[in-house]
């Protein structure tokens, strides 16, 4: 895969931005102009806050889409690692997108509310709006891949499986 846009979702810890950092640094050398956009980050330099109502969330999750479609028409791969969990967001990319593929990092609440500076959201007071708790998850629902991110799947095995799985797409 040279160009397009990878999309990796799933909640918060799900570890969308380790595997993401991992499968750009796994790309072939010849791997097309890979651009990370990363969650975290974009919000960093959005000229305005936006917080977590759906609203707001919705909102930004089209711009990632926007953002990533217009960058993937320049001839870069995009890799998204966002949570962006809304089937309108989704369908947008499947409809607008050549070469979008979709990859869910499926891991339960309980598994990440142990993880890594996760348990005080996955314990914040009900009305944080915290997706996947009181904030609904709309899941993909036709992803190229679903990973179980937890238990014997490893980081680097996660990425191993994305990247098979996108060049498999690429020759198909
Ligand atoms: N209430 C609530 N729900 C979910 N996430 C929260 C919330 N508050 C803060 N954060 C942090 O914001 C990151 C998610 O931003 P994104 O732009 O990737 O996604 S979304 O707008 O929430 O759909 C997310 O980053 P990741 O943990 O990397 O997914 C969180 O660190
Ligand atoms: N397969 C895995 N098994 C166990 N821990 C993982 C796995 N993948 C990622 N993690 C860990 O989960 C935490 C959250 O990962 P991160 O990439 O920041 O997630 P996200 O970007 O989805 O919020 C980190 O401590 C990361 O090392």
């Amino acid at each position: 895969m040279r160009q397009g846009v990878l999309w990796l979702t799933g909640l918060s810890g799900a570890g969308k931005s380790t595997v993401a950092g991992l499968v750009r640094d796994g790309l072939p050398a010849d791997g097309g102009r890979p651009v990370l956009l990363d969650g975290d980050r974009l919000r960093e330099v959005l000229p305005v806050k936006l917080g977590y109502e759906r609203e707001d969330r919705l909102r930004l999750a089209m711009f990632y889409a926007r953002l990533a479609n217009n960058l993937a028409a320049q001839g870069h791969l995009v890799i998204c690692s966002t949570i962006s969990l809304f089937h309108q967001v989704q369908a947008w990319n499947r409809d607008n997108t050549p070469g979008y593929l979709e990859v869910w990092l499926r891991v339960p609440v309980s598994e990440l509310s142990e993880r890594d500076g996760r348990s005080a959201l996955y314990n914040a007071e009900a009305g944080s709006h915290v997706v996947g708790l009181d904030s609904a998850a709309e899941f993909p629902l036709a992803p190229d891949l679903i990973i179980d991110n937890y238990g014997d799947t490893t980081p680097d095995k996660a990425a191993e499986q994305v990247l098979a799985m996108a060049t498999r797409k690429a020759s198909q």
